[in-house]
């Protein structure tokens, strides 16, 4: 199923049917997930937000998939691309974003968490608006590629909100301090060339190619090794994540070492009720 202009040689299926995203497999180890309000130029609401907490947990836990392709859905009936401009202002309630329930919970910094810690590599495909939220969401993804017409920027001091999480101070991480503070401040947009000045995305492709694009850098990253990648990307996270990030880092090492003699020593001892003998193992220079 065809979501950003321009031919790809993948075989998208559907893998699970939503109302606010669409979610697909390229059956050779790619999942794309796209945001599919493009009249609203891709804002999230918490429904939104639910179905895509749902489709990375389905990537996940799925071992043949290395990388995700995460893209706005478009063009709207007037020919406007959007990556996503954020949080759905329509449904602002009096203490914040309020779902068809009512309930008054984003979830969008969950799952800015999720795609930061997801074993895998999330690139983030900008079709045109990046804005407010949306801007985020392709700030913590961990490639960024942008079409050449892609705008970014914040809006959140305009509209009455702010993300002072990753929307800040990872944002400084990338590109500086005080073009962080500018970006914040002023609340001015941004085209895909300044934003490839300033470390904000990784490439910048013509709109038709942009998807294709994304296929040959996933696919690129695939011939690598999976444990390889997926400890790199816990390590730049530990870099600015506390202990958040050693912890992710650290799970990671406890995984590769279960599977050692030495560590399976330990276990059998406890199960068999006799003192563990790891006198077979060095301590390794
Ligand atoms: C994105 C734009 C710059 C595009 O401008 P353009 O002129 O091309 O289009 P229109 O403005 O005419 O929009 C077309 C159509 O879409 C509707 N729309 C666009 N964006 C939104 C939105 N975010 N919410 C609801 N609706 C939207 C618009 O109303 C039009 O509908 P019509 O029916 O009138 O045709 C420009 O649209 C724009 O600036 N949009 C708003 C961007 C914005 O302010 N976003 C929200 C910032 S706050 C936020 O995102 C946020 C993020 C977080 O991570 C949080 C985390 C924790 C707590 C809070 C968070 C938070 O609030």
């Amino acid at each position: 199923m065809k979501i950003l202009p321009g031919e790809t040689n993948s075989n998208w299926t559907e893998w699970k049917s939503y109302e606010d995203i669409l979610f697909h497999n390229s059956g050779d180890g790619i999942a794309r997930i796209a945001i599919n309000r493009p009249e609203k130029r891709n804002a999230f609401r918490p429904k939104t937000v639910c179905e895509m907490l749902d489709a990375f947990n389905l990537v996940r836990n799925d071992e043949k998939i290395g990388v995700v392709l995460l893209t706005g859905a478009g063009p709207d009936k007037k020919g406007v691309f959007s990556f996503c401009s954020g949080g759905d202002q329509s449904i602002r309630g009096q203490n914040g974003y309020e779902d068809d329930e009512g309930t008054q919970r984003l979830n969008v910094l969950e799952l800015q968490r999720l795609i930061r810690t997801l074993p895998k590599v999330v690139i983030a495909l900008v079709p045109g608006f990046a804005i407010g939220g949306g801007q985020v969401l392709q700030l913590v993804c961990d490639l960024s590629i942008a079409s050449e017409n892609a705008i970014f920027g914040q809006t959140g001091p305009r509209v009455g909100s702010f993300d002072a999480g990753f929307g800040s101070s990872y944002l400084a991480r990338l590109v500086g301090q005080r073009k962080a503070r500018e970006i914040w401040f002023l609340c001015r947009k941004y085209n895909s060339k300044e934003a490839l000045e300033m470390g904000l995305v990784n490439a910048i492709t013509k709109i038709e190619e942009l998807e294709a694009e994304g296929v040959i850098w996933a696919r690129e990253i695939l011939r690598n090794s999976p444990t390889a990648i997926r400890i790199l990307k816990a390590s730049f996270n530990a870099e600015c994540d506390g202990i958040a990030g050693i912890q992710e880092l650290s799970g990671y090492t406890t995984q590769l070492f279960y599977s050692t003699d030495e560590a399976k020593e330990g276990r059998d001892a406890f199960l068999e009720k006799r003192p563990p003998d790891f006198s077979d193992y060095g301590w390794t220079p």
